[in-house]
């Protein structure tokens, strides 16, 4: 393809051009026998895999060191075979577990299934699950479990030293997720009471001196020693060489102007040139991924006969199971799936058919300033770490190759070689309850494998005083702090729940909340705009959107749940089966902490009431003379505007309270709803002390 020049890079490891020149053949790659590798079964699949030479050092190192980090190429069998390994080196026995822990909800389900699959045991037995909202294992059976890094810290509120596991693996531990930086933090704690914990620390790129570094044991006083148990204190480091099968990596010769149409269009060109074998495009969330889906999608429509057989597929963390079963579901003869995909895809995921992978260079990143109290998403370049991982999703079980809709000059020369741990770019407040909850009082003296920020420390304390969840001494209050604490959302969802309790709107802002935790209701994309609007219309309700969302669920429930009602309306009915079974998790859950569950029958304003007690802290005003719709955020003076997607858009009340911004030419409120601005000083009155009392009018 001559928009293409195929890389020139040297990773680690021995390299081999090919006859060709330039294209890249890492060392200790599987060898020709790819082809076979379809019929192999399952037991030789896994003696393939470049881990299984180390299969005896690996059990010998964690036997031997209370920590052990691996590193090993994207592909080489990390994930699936050393908890495996464990499991078959007696780590289970006697009713102890193996825990193994992914920075994504996605890859936990897949990996899991996988494992299970070459067990030959069904999931949820002896190889189990746990993400938010569902738990796959079963207790007394379940040994090999894969859950999120959120979800074990979760587990520590109920058992602080997770007595039950013998090993945690934290995997993908390059990602520095909030969750991995504050579960390795705790796991160093827990390893000074429990020497007999062992922790395994892996990824592909992982800087493995620094986590070395900090999780090297210093002596202390009174502690039990790693020594006396027999242990090594020092961490041990083991590289695994070899990888998965070859990846040729090609660049764009120019950088592109548009990356979406630059994908499309590398689609289109790999469909036309290229011999069967599936495509995974990053891009970098719901919309520009809507945008692809629909120019592919014209594409087979307008111009059939190149583009037929094309089968176009989204994927983000905001799909129903059933969609996204459809990215894992084979392929039908003859066709070619082209999955468009957010960064969930990056990371431990196998897709069997992929062989071809497009790199956007891009995805949708956190971004919080402390100063202005503003947290972010921000489409921004990603690092060479990440670019990596997604070309690992290529050649898994047969060679693949990665286009890189970037320059390979860029690559080498501007991209970082690793992301900002999480927790330096995020508003720390989820964080801090968190810690918080697990009885770490002094959280400025955490030990973090990265420190966040002081300002952003500071901040959350406040907001979290605010709200109601800290004391005077920055201890959880009673019982307000706890049960924000038990709630696993974030803490200004949580408050608003537990104030809806006592305004007597549970059921409603339960359902709200449902609502805010997926990704959007609406179904979109190039073309439907005018028709989803109209649709908007008929459910739009004066005082805003979470009102709005209240007789959208009414419909829906009217209608039966009926899925064709959703498609008359452009409500995405997956979505909405997801927002029932969040609903009846969260009710159960406030049931739990004590909440009453109830109805105001349609009193909107204890409604709104209650959104204001979680999000009084985003609270914004209509300048009086703009007349172009521009807010300044309360505190703080930022400029926003009110969301195109909003039913507030163009409507503009005085007062608001956003749920969330996104940043793209300006700052957008989405999710926004009317106010009484003195309801603000009722709700925090620390928070807005020292506003004028007639800046509230
Ligand atoms: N669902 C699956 N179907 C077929 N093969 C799979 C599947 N999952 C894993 N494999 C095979 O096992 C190999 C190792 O996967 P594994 O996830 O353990 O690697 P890894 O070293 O953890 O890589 P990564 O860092 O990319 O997660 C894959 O390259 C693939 O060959």
């Amino acid at each position: 393809m001559s928009f293409w020049k195929p890389g020139t890079e040297r990773p680690q490891g021995r390299v081999v051009d090919d006859e060709e020149g330039g294209v890249l053949f890492l060392s200790g790659s599987h060898s020709s026998s790819s082809s076979s590798y379809g019929y192999a079964s399952i037991e030789k699949q896994r003696q393939r895999l470049p881990v299984y030479k180390y299969r005896t050092a690996i059990l010998y190192l964690v036997e031997t060191h209370a920590t052990t980090i691996v590193v090993g190429e994207t592909g080489s069998g990390k994930t699936t075979q050393i908890p495996q390994y464990l499991k078959e080196a007696g780590w289970a026995a006697g009713g102890r577990l193996i825990a193994c822990t992914q920075p994504r909800r996605l890859a936990v389900q897949t990996v899991a299934s996988r494992v299970a699959e070459e067990m030959g045991v069904k999931l949820g037995d002896e190889v189990g699950y746990t993400i938010r909202f569902e738990d796959v294992t079963k207790p007394d059976v379940t040994v090999l479990k894969f859950l999120t890094d959120g979800v074990l810290l979760r587990e520590m509120m109920d058992d602080p030293l997770l007595t039950k596991y013998s090993v945690i693996m934290v995997d993908e531990a390059h990602e520095r997720s909030i969750s991995t930086d504050i579960l390795l933090g705790l796991l160093k704690k827990i390893q000074r009471r429990r020497p007999e914990l062992r922790l395994i620390i892996s990824s592909a790129t992982i800087e493995a001196k620094s986590m070395s570094d900090f999780f090297r044991m210093r002596k202390k006083r009174r502690e039990p020693e790693n020594e006396e148990h027999g242990l090594e204190v020092e961490p041990a480091i083991l590289s695994v060489e070899g990888r998965g099968f070859n990846v040729q990596i090609n660049y764009a010769e120019e950088p592109v102007p548009d990356y979406v149409q630059a994908a499309v269009s590398t689609v289109l060109l790999i469909h036309e040139r290229e011999p069967t074998g599936d495509v995974l495009l990053f891009l970098t969330g719901q919309d520009d991924i809507d945008a692809a889906v629909q120019l592919l999608s014209d594409e087979v429509q307008t111009n059939g006969k190149q583009s037929s057989g094309l089968i176009v597929l989204p994927l983000y963390s905001g799909l129903s199971r059933a969609e996204q079963e459809l990215v894992f579901s084979p392929t039908p003869r003859g066709k070619r799936k082209v999955v468009i995909s957010t960064n969930i895809a990056e990371t431990s995921l196998t897709l069997e058919g992929v062989v071809y992978v497009v790199d956007s260079g891009f995805s949708k990143q956190r971004f919080y300033n402390p100063i202005s109290d503003i947290e972010n998403l921000v489409v921004a370049p990603i690092s060479k770490a990440s670019a990596r991982q997604r070309a690992g999703r290529a050649g898994r079980v047969r060679p693949g190759k990665c286009y890189r809709l970037y320059t390979e000059e860029y690559f080498l020369k501007h991209m970082s070689n690793e992301g900002i741990p999480e927790i330096q770019r995020s508003n720390m407040v989820s964080c801090v309850i968190q810690l918080k909850a697990l009885g770490i009082d002094n959280i400025l003296g955490f030990d973090w494998p990265a420190s966040p920020s002081p300002e952003a420390m500071i901040r959350a304390l406040e907001i979290l005083y605010s709200l109601g969840v800290l004391d005077d001494d920055a201890k959880l209050t009673s019982p307000t702090g706890f049960q924000v604490a038990e709630i696993p959302l974030d803490p200004m969802v949580s408050k608003m729940i537990i104030a809806s309790s006592e305004l007597g709107c549970s059921q409603e802002i339960i359902t709200i909340a449902a609502v805010l935790s997926v990704q959007s209701i609406w179904i979109s994309g190039r073309g439907m705009q005018k028709e989803s609007d109209e649709a908007k219309l008929r459910f739009a309700a004066a005082e805003g959107d979470h009102v709005t969302f209240l007789n959208i669920y009414k419909g829906f429930h009217q209608s039966g749940k009926s899925s064709q009602w959703c498609h008359k309306n452009y409500i995405n009915y997956h979505a909405m089966r997801k927002v029932l079974e969040v609903r009846d998790q969260l009710k159960r859950i406030a049931q739990r902490i004590g909440l009453v569950l109830k109805s105001c029958d349609g009193d909107m304003q204890a409604v709104r009431k209650a959104v204001c007690a979680g999000f009084f802290a985003n609270a914004c005003h209509l300048e009086a003379y703009s007349h172009n719709g521009m807010y300044k955020t309360l505190r703080g003076s930022q400029e926003v505007y009110i969301h195109p997607s909003s039913v507030l858009f163009r409507v503009n009340p005085k007062w608001v309270i956003y749920n969330s911004l996104v940043s793209t030419d300006r700052q957008y409120m989405r999710n926004v709803i009317t106010i009484d601005p003195s309801w603000l000083l009722e709700a925090a009155p620390h928070f807005y002390q020292l506003l004028k009392p007639d800046s509230l009018h």
